[in-house]
């Protein structure tokens, strides 16, 4: 499946992103404690490593989901790897005491399929798509469905050609 046309750009730097994912953990830790966090790869990793060490969360978990397998262009979702054995007994067999924590939710679908895995786990993200709000319990900031998020480990610095000479 390809996405619409996202014609707006959010670049977000790596002091962006951290002071982001530490308002995220702030929200958090004024709405209850988790005992563990499952991060979603490979975008959740990097917050849950700052939530983690905010929220001082030692047990960490990945269940890893690929779906945008070529840039912006969402494919066919695939579980690579679920929650291990021990999580979902420590949680319960449902979630509970569970913290989920992606980078966004765009369309919903990844966090509908994690979602399944784990239903009272709480879900937390730092950017939101008004789409795939509905899924998530916490977020930090919302753009607008046409909106195309750049993360700082997409990017790298380049040479910006003067305005004169066409540089924008
Ligand atoms: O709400 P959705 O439409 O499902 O999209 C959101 C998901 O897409 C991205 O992951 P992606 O599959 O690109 O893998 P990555 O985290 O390894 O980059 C992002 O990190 C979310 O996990
Ligand atoms: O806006 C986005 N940015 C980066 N990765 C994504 N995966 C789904 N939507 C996005
Ligand atoms: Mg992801």
């Amino acid at each position: 499946m390809t996405t619409a046309p996202q014609p707006k750009m959010f670049p977000v730097s790596w002091d962006q992103f951290h002071r982001d994912a530490r308002a995220l953990a702030w929200r958090l830790s004024g709405q209850g404690h988790w005992d563990a966090i499952v991060a979603i790869t490979r975008g959740g990793l990097v917050p849950a490593a700052i939530a983690a060490r905010e929220l001082d969360i030692r047990i960490i978990e990945t269940v890893c989901v690929a779906s945008y397998h070529d840039y912006k262009n969402q494919g066919e979702l695939a579980v690579l790897k679920t929650v291990a054995p021990h999580l979902v007994e420590l949680a319960g067999g449902d979630g509970a005491g569970v913290l989920i924590i992606d980078d966004l939710v765009d369309t919903g679908k990844t966090a509908r399929v994690v979602r399944e895995m784990m239903p009272k786990a709480h879900f937390a993200t730092v950017y939101a798509k008004p789409q795939g709000r509905p899924m998530v319990d916490t977020f930090v900031t919302e753009v607008s469905q046409d909106t195309w998020i750049y993360f700082p480990w997409d990017m790298g610095l380049t040479f910006q050609p003067p305005i004169r000479e066409g540089g924008a």
